[in-house]
């Protein structure tokens, strides 16, 4: 069974004067346990997935699907109360800044013991308070934080964003989903940090066998230990595959220039001199988005086809959408 089974989901921005795709037919899907990177430029529109999916998005978005499966379960087709029951117990979702997502007028111990599932409350007042305890210490413990007194009474403005994002982790694993995503979640950490980071939830989702989404636009945090990788580019999921093949040949010419625009330190005769590759132009803004394939007018394989948005390819294993891919091509 898939955890996740998604076709031709579009996410539409209604402004006064119009509606704008800001997500085209997006198809994604994968399996229990697995690593999957959502890669993109800034403003690609991963993080409306991840919200799309979880449904926090307000009624200014329009979000359609012809399939949104869950677990086997068929979400469009549940009622709204039980869909936000199965979202709520099964998936979390750690965000970018997390100073930010935490409420700063309560303490650490405070939030954490709200974020524990519901069955932990039952019983008289105080019945569970003990054990509350004992899986807050517990959890803090699993994201490497060992000094959970002093954390547990301090508010997120004392501590470092770095433990505030292993906090937001432990509090998106204590109700122990079937599915974390991580948008972004080492953006707004230093170097050192971010890598420990990374080393936790690798350990997570091979401990706990939980599957992960993990939102990037830096190639290098995820191509080592993902399963599978999807490219976004300007609202469409233009390729997807197993890392291994995606790297090794990359279908979409925007696939190979995001490549090719990473430098190769593994490569020790490297030119540190050497220009760094970089597809001509801009992405467009939501307002001026091209017709058909929104690479179109960066392209450098673009032909009239390209004004049509192209049908999805399955080719050994890779999916792709485009008129005219690297066949044969390899990095
Ligand atoms: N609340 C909003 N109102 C208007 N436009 C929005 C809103 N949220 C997102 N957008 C637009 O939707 C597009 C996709 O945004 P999204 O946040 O999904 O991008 P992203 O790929 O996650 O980028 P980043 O890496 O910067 O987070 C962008 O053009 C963005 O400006």
């Amino acid at each position: 069974m898939r955890l996740l089974d998604i076709r031709n989901l579009n996410i539409e921005l209604k402004t006064n004067d119009e509606t704008i795709k800001a997500v085209e037919s997006a198809n994604f899907s994968m399996k229990m346990g697995e690593v999957s990177g959502l890669i993109g430029e800034s403003g690609s529109g991963k993080s409306l997935i991840a919200k799309a999916l979880v449904g926090v998005l307000n009624n200014r978005w329009n979000v359609t699907a012809d399939r949104l499966h869950f677990m086997g379960e068929d979400l469009n087709r549940m009622t709204e109360q039980k869909r936000r029951k199965i979202i709520s117990s099964n998936i979390a979702i750690v965000y970018q800044e997390p100073r930010r997502c935490l409420d700063p007028t309560a303490d650490i111990f405070s939030q954490m013991e709200e974020s524990l599932p519901e069955y932990e409350f039952k019983g008289w007042f105080n019945a569970n308070k003990v054990h509350r305890l004992k899986r807050c210490i517990n959890l803090l413990h699993k994201v490497g934080i060992k000094d959970h007194n002093a954390v547990f009474n301090s508010y997120p403005h004392m501590l470092s964003e770095g433990v505030c994002q292993k906090i937001m982790i432990a509090m998106a694993i204590a109700k122990e989903p079937k599915l974390l995503i991580a948008d972004e979640p080492t953006t707004a950490l230093e170097s050192s940090t971010s890598l420990q980071v990374i080393k936790l939830l690798k350990s997570l989702n091979q401990l706990k066998d939980m599957a992960m989404i993990f939102i990037t636009h830096n190639l290098s945090s995820i191509t080592s230990w993902a399963d599978s990788i999807n490219v976004m580019y300007c609202g469409q999921l233009i390729e997807s595959g197993p890392t291994n093949k995606v790297l090794s040949s990359p279908k979409h010419p925007y696939t190979k220039a995001l490549f090719d625009s990473e430098p190769d330190f593994q490569d020790h005769e490297y030119n540190i001199r050497k220009k760094l590759y970089t597809l001509k132009g801009t992405i467009p803004t939501l307002q001026h988005l091209p017709i058909g394939c929104r690479l179109g007018p960066r392209c450098p394989n673009a032909q009239k086809a390209c004004v049509t948005m192209p049908e999805q390819v399955k080719l050994k294993g890779q999916y792709f959408r485009c008129h005219h891919p690297l066949i044969g091509d390899s990095k």
